[in-house]
């Protein structure tokens, strides 16, 4: 017999196929969606959402560089008078068969503008932290970056450190072992790359972009709780709803 339940789903969530609950909160509003799901098994097509990425990193360390070297792929050397405050770049990514929209923040690495810069770090669902090769402080001063970054950001955000301008390697004093050493120890990924000759730099957002929507649609596969789970017994299970 095929009996037809009534359940009440807690707001944000809809129904998929198989008894599968997805919170509306995974995607973006006002997007055109093609899903087909069963139990186990979700793809979703034509999805679009803003990640938001956040440059940091010490002043001089290459920050703008390297978004404009992802944005139009090309340098411009001593070009970038420092940056004040904050500014943003969106790019849209096709990662497998999704297009998602990587909005990156480029923040000011200068200590007076600090306070302004902690208030995007909420938003934040990835943070990529750069320091130069060759310079010793900026890489010094990445742990006091990661401590910032632990007590401002969100505790699931992607941390991606990277060792810019490699393409210097007569003047480079951080070798890449270090930086490797470092980013094992609080286990984030890495990186070297160079916003001038472009090396590593499209790969690192990829990367952020791709571990993003891994952990997206990976929550919609392993549903919190699926629909017998929120059924009521047996006698709830049919008459409702208007349904015979
Ligand atoms: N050789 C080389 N020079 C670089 C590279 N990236 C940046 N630079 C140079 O380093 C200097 C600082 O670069 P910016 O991109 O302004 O640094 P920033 O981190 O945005 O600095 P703030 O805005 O002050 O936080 C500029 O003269 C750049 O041309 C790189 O990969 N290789």
């Amino acid at each position: 017999m095929n009996s037809t339940a009534c359940v009440f789903l807690p707001p944000n969530y809809f129904l998929l196929g198989g008894g599968v609950v997805m919170a509306t909160t995974h995607l973006h509003q006002h997007q055109h969606l093609s899903v087909t799901s069963h139990r186990h098994t979700l793809i979703i097509k034509q999805w679009r959402r803003i990640l938001h990425t956040i440059l940091v990193g010490d002043s001089g360390v290459g920050k703008t560089s390297l978004l404009v070297q992802f944005d139009q792929g090309k340098f411009i050397p001593g070009s970038f008078s420092s940056t004040v405050g904050i500014g943003f770049t969106n790019k849209v990514l096709t990662v497998d068969e999704l297009k998602v929209r990587l909005q990156i923040w480029d923040t000011a690495g200068q200590e007076r503008f600090r306070s302004v810069t902690h208030a995007y770090y909420r938003d934040a669902q990835a943070l990529l932290l750069l320091y130069d090769i060759t310079s010793r402080s900026s890489f010094d001063n990445t742990r006091a970056w990661l401590t910032e970054i632990h007590e401002y950001a969100q505790d699931d955000v992607v941390i991606m450190l990277l060792g810019n301008k490699s393409d210097m390697a007569s003047a480079r004093v951080i070798r890449r072992e270090e930086g490797e050493k470092l980013a094992r120890e609080y286990g984030v990924i890495f990186l070297e790359t160079s916003a001038k000759t472009g090396l590593n730099v499209d790969e690192a957002f990829m990367t952020v972009a791709k571990e993003l929507v891994r952990r997206s649609v990976q929550l919609p596969i392993e549903p919190r709780f699926h629909l017998h789970d929120l059924m009521e017994p047996e006698k709830e299970s049919s008459g409702c709803c208007g349904f015979s």
